[in-house]
Formats: C-alpha cells, sequence, structure tokens
C-alpha cells in the first residue's frame, strides 16, 4: 500500500475525500488552534444559545399560542368547505406563518428539509397541519427556530436520560452522535445510476427516536446481551480489566516464538489469547481468527513474535514527537455536547459549509463530511459527550477470517447499520514513503506499505504514513473492492487539522450501507480511479460486487 491514503493504490490514485468538497483551502483559518477553553463564545456565525430575551419572547409565544390555538381552532371550525391551498409555490403570495417546527430531515444526497405545522391552515382531508420545508422556505421563522433548537435538546437529553435508565456501561450504547454531512452518491459507494430506495436514506431522527423508546430501550438490552454473551463479559458489573472511559494504549507482549512459517494450534490460541487481552483492555468487542477455507493458521503477515495488536490509543512512535494535544480548542459545553450549533467542535467552520443538527444514535456518524472533528480533552464534556464516536471502544464483534482468494479479511458477526463508526486504523508512525520512494526500496519497506495509510488527508506536503506492519488491529485486514461498504474518513480529536506536514489526523472506517452478518467489510482503495484499462473493474482481481 504505497499511495496516497489508502492501501495498494494504483499509480496516480487516492483515496480520500472527494477533492470537490475541498476542505483545506476554506479550513485553513485556525479554529482549531485555539487554547483550550478559549471558547468563540455564543457568536458562531451567529448561532449562540437562546439569549433570556429570547427565552422570555418563547415563554410569551407559548402563552400565546393558547390563546392562537383557540382562534384558529374557532377560525377551522368555521372555515369554508374548501381545501385550503397547500403551502406550496404559492406559499410566499399567502404568507402562511409557522407555528411551529416539528421534525427535521437530510437524507443521503443532503436534501434537507423541515417539517412545518403551519398557522390558520389545515389539510382538510386528514386534518394535518404539517408539511415539509426547504429551509429557504423558512422565511420569518427565526423564532420558531430557536424554539426548534431547544425543543430537539430536550428530545436528545430525553433520550439519553433513558439510555442512562437501562443501567448497561456507556461503551455499549448506541449513543447520539453529532456529526455533519455533506456525503455525495460516490462517497457512498454508490454508482449514479443507482437508484436511490427508501432504506438507503436515513429517516429523521424522530421517526426512530422518540417514538417508540420501549423498542429502543429494549433494542439496547438485546445487544448488551449479545454482546456480553459473544465475548463472555459481564459488563453490568464493574469490572477493573473492562474500563468505561479511554485508557492509555496497551501493547501486551504477545510472547510467542513461533518458528517462522511453523505455526501450531498452540500458536493461534496464544495469538488469540493476547488479541483478546488487548480489546478486552480497551473495553472494546471481539476481533476472533476464523479459518474455514484451508490449514493457514494465523495470517502470514503476523510476526508472531513482535506483533502486538492494539485497538485504540494513539500511533506509536518513538516518544520524541511533542504532542498536538496542547493546540486543541475545547468546547465548554456543559450538556454533553447536544447542541451542534453552540458546540465549538461542531461549528460550522469546523464542519464544512453543512452543519445540520440531526443525528441519531447508534455509535453513527449520520452526516459525513470529509472529515469529522470530535470532541476531545480540552473540551469541557466528559467521554459521554455525544460528539465522541470514533474515540470509543469499537461494540461490533469481529471476525478476521481467511477468504478464498484474498487473503484474510474482516466481518462482523452482528449486523451494521449504516453510519456505524467501526473503529480507527492504529500502528505505527514512520516517515511518509511519498518523497522517498524509488526502486531500491526493499522488500520490507514493501511489505510494510501494503499495511499503511499515508496521513495525508489535509496535506499532500506530509510527513508521516502509518504502518500496522507490526502492530495494528483488526483494520489492517480490510480488503479492496471498487463497491465498497466501508469508507475511510479522517477524524481529528487528538490532532489539529492545521498540522500542515505534521497531520497525525486519525482514520475512521464507517459503514457506507446497511452490512448484514458476515458480508466482508470492503474498503476502496482508490476511490477516484478509473477502472483498468484492462477492462478488469480494478487492479485487485478479486473485486467483488456486493450483494
Ligand atoms: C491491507 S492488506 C489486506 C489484508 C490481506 N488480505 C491479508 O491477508 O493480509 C492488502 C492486500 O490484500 C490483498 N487484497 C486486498 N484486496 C484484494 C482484492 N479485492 N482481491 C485480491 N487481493 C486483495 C492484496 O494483496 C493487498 O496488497
Amino acid at each position: 500500500m504505497r499511495e496516497s491514503r489508502g492501501h495498494s493504490c494504483p499509480p496516480g490514485t487516492r483515496v480520500g475525500p472527494n477533492s470537490k468538497v475541498g476542505w483545506t483551502s476554506t479550513m485553513s483559518a485556525t479554529s482549531m488552534e485555539r487554547k483550550p477553553n478559549e471558547s468563540k463564545g455564543k457568536d458562531i456565525k451567529g448561532k449562540g444559545r437562546p439569549s433570556t430575551n429570547a427565552k422570555a419572547r418563547r415563554k410569551s409565544r407559548l402563552e400565546m399560542d393558547d390563546e392562537a390555538m383557540e382562534d384558529l381552532k374557532a377560525k377551522y371550525l368555521e372555515s369554508s368547505e374548501d381545501e385550503p391551498e397547500l403551502p406550496g409555490d404559492e406559499f410566499e403570495e399567502r404568507k402562511y406563518e409557522v407555528d411551529e417546527i416539528v421534525d427535521e430531515s437530510v437524507d443521503v444526497c443532503g436534501k434537507h428539509r423541515f417539517k412545518v405545522k403551519w398557522k390558520d391552515w389545515k389539510r382538510k382531508s386528514d386534518g394535518t397541519s404539517t408539511t415539509w420545508v426547504k429551509p429557504e422556505q423558512l422565511t420569518n421563522a427565526d423564532e420558531a427556530l430557536d424554539e426548534w433548537k431547544i425543543e430537539k435538546k430536550l428530545r436528545i437529553m430525553e433520550r439519553r436520560k433513558k439510555y442512562a435508565e437501562t443501567g448497561y456501561p456507556v461503551a455499549l450504547f448506541t449513543n447520539p452522535c453529532f456529526t455533519r454531512f455533506n456525503t455525495t452518491l460516490e462517497e457512498l459507494g454508490l454508482g449514479e445510476d443507482q437508484e436511490l430506495t427508501p432504506d438507503m436514506v436515513f429517516p429523521s431522527y424522530l421517526d426512530t427516536a422518540w417514538e417508540d423508546w420501549d423498542a429502543e430501550v429494549e433494542d439496547t438490552r438485546k445487544r448488551a446481551l449479545a454482546y456480553m454473551e459473544s465475548t463472555g463479559m459481564d459488563l453490568t458489573q464493574e469490572d477493573e480489566d473492562v474500563p468505561m472511559t479511554p485508557s492509555p494504549p496497551v501493547h501486551p507482549p504477545t510472547n510467542l516464538k513461533a518458528e517462522k512459517g511453523k505455526t501450531t494450534e498452540t500458536d493461534r490460541t496464544k495469538l488469540q489469547d493476547a488479541w483478546d487481552r488487548a480489546t478486552r483492555q480497551e473495553g472494546a468487542a471481539s476481533v476472533v481468527l476464523v479459518n474455514e477455507v484451508d490449514e493457514e493458521l494465523i495470517p502470514s503477515s503476523i510476526d508472531l513474535a513482535t506483533f502486538q495488536y492494539i485497538e485504540l490509543g494513539p500511533y506509536r512512535h518513538d516518544g520524541s514527537l511533542a504532542s498536538h494535544t496542547d493546540f486543541l480548542a475545547g468546547c465548554t459545553c456543559e450538556d454533553g455536547c447536544l447542541d451542534s450549533q453552540t458546540c465549538n467542535c461542531q461549528a460550522e467552520e469546523l464542519a464544512g459549509d453543512v452543519n445540520l443538527l440531526l443525528t441519531l444514535g447508534k455509535g453513527r456518524y449520520r452526516f459525513l463530511n470529509t472529515a469529522v472533528t470530535e470532541c476531545n480533552d480540552n473540551c469541557q464534556c466528559d467521554f459521554t459527550c455525544s460528539n465522541r464516536v470514533a474515540q470509543r471502544p469499537r461494540d461490533i464483534p469481529l471476525e478476521v477470517f481467511k477468504t478464498q482468494d484474498r487473503g484474510w479479511g474482516v466481518r462482523a458477526t452482528t449486523f451494521i447499520e449504516r453510519g456505524k463508526v467501526l473503529g480507527t486504523f492504529t500502528g505505527e508512525l514512520v516517515p511518509s514513503s511519498a518523497g522517498t520512494r524509488n526502486a531500491q526500496n526493499s522488500q520490507e519497506e514493501e511489505e510494510a506499505d501494503e499495511y499503511s495509510y499515508e496521513l495525508d488527508w489535509f496535506d499532500q506536503a506530509h510527513q508521516w504514513r502509518v504502518t500496522a506492519k507490526n502492530c495494528g488491529n483488526w483494520s489492517r485486514f480490510l480488503n479492496h473492492s471498487c463497491y465498497p461498504n466501508v469508507k475511510v474518513y479522517a477524524v481529528l480529536y487528538d490532532s489539529v487539522m492545521d498540522a500542515g506536514e505534521d497531520n497525525r489526523h486519525r482514520l475512521g472506517f464507517v459503514a457506507t450501507r446497511d452490512i448484514e452478518p458476515r458480508t466482508e467489510l470492503m474498503i476502496n482503495y482508490a476511490p477516484r480511479s478509473k477502472p483498468a484499462a484492462s477492462g478488469k473493474c480494478c487492479e485487485y482481481g478479486k473485486c467483488i460486487r456486493f450483494e
């Protein structure tokens, strides 16, 4: 894997953000370089917390609403038999007034809509008084938008309370997350001509989040039980081995002294034990080695004597690097960062040109941009904050399994919802091979490249890459497909975006579609590349389409 931003990319191709999204130019304002807790206050593009005046207005509005409602009822009952006109094209002319915003949604194509309840309007056929409208149709609706922000916050807090009441460890929870979204069909791995079906569109969070609480809670319990069963852990008990907050990176020695090429069942068991310990210490779900295809007990790329499994934690390096975390700006949220409009980490200039407070939990990035800024150590919030997703322990149990014809690969044993963040790449920071690549590269360097990513997301003149040759996690086994079901995103929570050549951002793996259990998880090593001239899909002979 030698080329930029990915595994084994053909020359001139790259795994990375869609260039047309163009983050770096607009992101160079040093928004991440504020000093810790030096909040930018409320005025992030005018979207601050509601002022005391706004609260007073809200109160009086609610009082007025009762009266207005009575008026409306009277008017409605007295109204003529004619069907009222729908607020639509003629909406401007009629000047209907927004009564309330009751819902909001964004679909995978970025279509943003508000569900509006109108004053003085009702659809006669079913008596409803709501329609879905575009943001630009919401003129003179500042107050309703302010109200909606508060309402969303309340609902999300209520949701979190419900989750908390179930008593399961936070790491297991499919927490509400806030991220941003500006994805394209291409980024989702869908062809231009592929039809969007309803299940490909994220539902409005209200659809599932608030209306069926009991089912949500039951679902969470089931997941927790399944998880406990598959890992053999009793996570309802306080357990020192299963920290619920991030612990320092652990590099458990594998203590395996197998002769190269001659592995035994005992070696396999020892390796599995070492991986179990490493995942368990991070509070992450299991990663199990499975081979139902041939006799290979352990992936040949793993050196039994030296390989260290690192599930989470910072990139490994020689220790001489200056920390980037001192430069991270922290947010000052006191509500678990529930409102992306007021959380500095989710502010517009970090999120790109779309920053919508729309989210649904389950540890997912719901609204994907080309990179995601999560909350960090300098934030006021704690680890349960909703804007911490990739930095949490993985809760999807995985298998590293022997494929028929692509070496070892990765699959999950449970269903994965689209948008789910599976985890991050781990490994060792080494100098980038971009500038030094030449024909004299040793075989060892070639091999290291096969398991490495260039950290060039924000700057092509980067100096680091991460290799999982000698240490790393399950993600080093992700194979390539031109029709991937997982996509790589740059994630920032322990590094700054504006580090120039010294970029050390994380790489998060996100499901781009719903994935059935035991389907191989695959990424596109080179999403921008054109089909190979040979007529083959790509340079990998075994690039399969997902069914
Ligand atoms: C990051 S590794 C993936 C794990 C690898 N399969 C293993 O067993 O270690 C990348 C290598 O896997 C193989 N590979 C990845 N995707 C493939 C595909 N679609 N068809 C065939 N080989 C593939 C190639 O040898 C590639 O250099």
